[in-house]
């Protein structure tokens, strides 16, 4: 049983021309401990797809599935709030803009502290101790002096570690990580994916990592979904992927990556084409 098992999910949102559907009955499955990569260009609806099942999305959203089911539990039919409800603790996300994410008013430690108050028994000397210890497993330095700190007083990178000490307060069953280094600088980038693979591996927990980099889906991830256009396109396990892609959007994905550079210009993805029918 997949632990995170999604059937047919679409998503609309109203335009000034009617409804528009950005996600077209796509399907996605994550197992236990297994790390999945959604890829795709801006726009493909990778996002939206996760949002929808967290529950995230606006209510001006419309959101349907055949499933959306989490450790065999089918919570398609309840609402955005009560899947929240049910979900919040096992599931968490982080995303592309840190400091946006973090509330400016509250210091880091008073909003480690809410999410350990809100998910958790322990009494407030205990949550200190805890948020201590989540600071370092972030490998966040000064920890006791960064807890103090307002999102503004920190970079990047550090209000990205303090994210990811949120999102790991509960222990979560899943966490899914938004494109979550490509607000930061290309050094930080790589600090952030060895500290979410070294987290992921330490505790087991599945990681959905949605991402448009192709570079990030190699270091990461077990198996992969390709979505273009707010279509699943491809669905494969990374060295199949990079060794066989079988679509034609994959394969304009994979050469434009810089390693697969024949000249002194990169390859790039020809956005003009359409590659919704075309197959291998
Ligand atoms: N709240 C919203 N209201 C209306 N349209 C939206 C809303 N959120 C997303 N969309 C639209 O849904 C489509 C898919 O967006 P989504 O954010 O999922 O793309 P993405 O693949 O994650 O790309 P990115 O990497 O840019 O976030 C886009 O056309 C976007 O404009």
């Amino acid at each position: 049983m997949p632990l995170l098992d999604v059937q047919n999910l679409s998503v609309s949102f109203p335009t000034a021309n009617g409804q528009s559907t950005v996600l077209h009955k796509a399907s996605y499955t994550v197992d236990a401990g297994e790390v999945l990569a959604i890829v795709g260009e801006s726009g493909s609806g990778k996002s939206v797809a996760m949002l929808a099942v967290m529950g995230l999305l606006p209510p001006t959203a419309t959101v349907t599935a055949d499933r959306i089911a989490f450790e065999g539990r089918d919570i398609s039919h309840l609402s955005a709030k009560d899947r929240r409800r049910i979900i919040g603790k096992d599931i968490s996300m982080i995303f592309q803009e840190p400091i946006a994410s973090l509330n400016p008013c509250f210091t880091a430690g008073f909003q480690i502290d809410e999410v350990l108050k809100q998910h958790t028994d322990l009494d407030k000397k205990a949550r200190h101790a805890r948020a201590l210890e989540l600071l370092n497993d972030v490998g966040m330095p000064n920890p006791e002096d960064r807890l103090k700190a307002y999102p503004h007083q920190m970079s990047g990178g550090q209000c990205q570690r303090i994210m990811i000490a949120i999102a790991m307060a509960c222990s979560p069953k899943l966490l899914i990580a938004d494109e979550p280094t490509t607000a930061l600088d290309v050094t930080i980038q790589k600090q952030i994916l060895d500290l979410l693979a070294r987290l992921q591996a330490e505790t087991g927990m599945a990681l959905i990592m949605i991402t448009h980099d192709m570079g990030v889906v190699a270091e990461t991830a077990d198996r992969v979904i390709v979505q273009y256009q707010g279509r699943k396109m491809e669905e494969a396990d990374v060295l199949t992927l990079f060794e066989n892609p079988a679509h034609a959007y994959t394969r304009a994905l994979l050469s434009a990556l810089p390693e697969n550079a024949t000249g002194d210009r990169l390859p790039t993805i020809d956005y003009a084409a359409d590659y919704t029918g075309e197959q291998a």
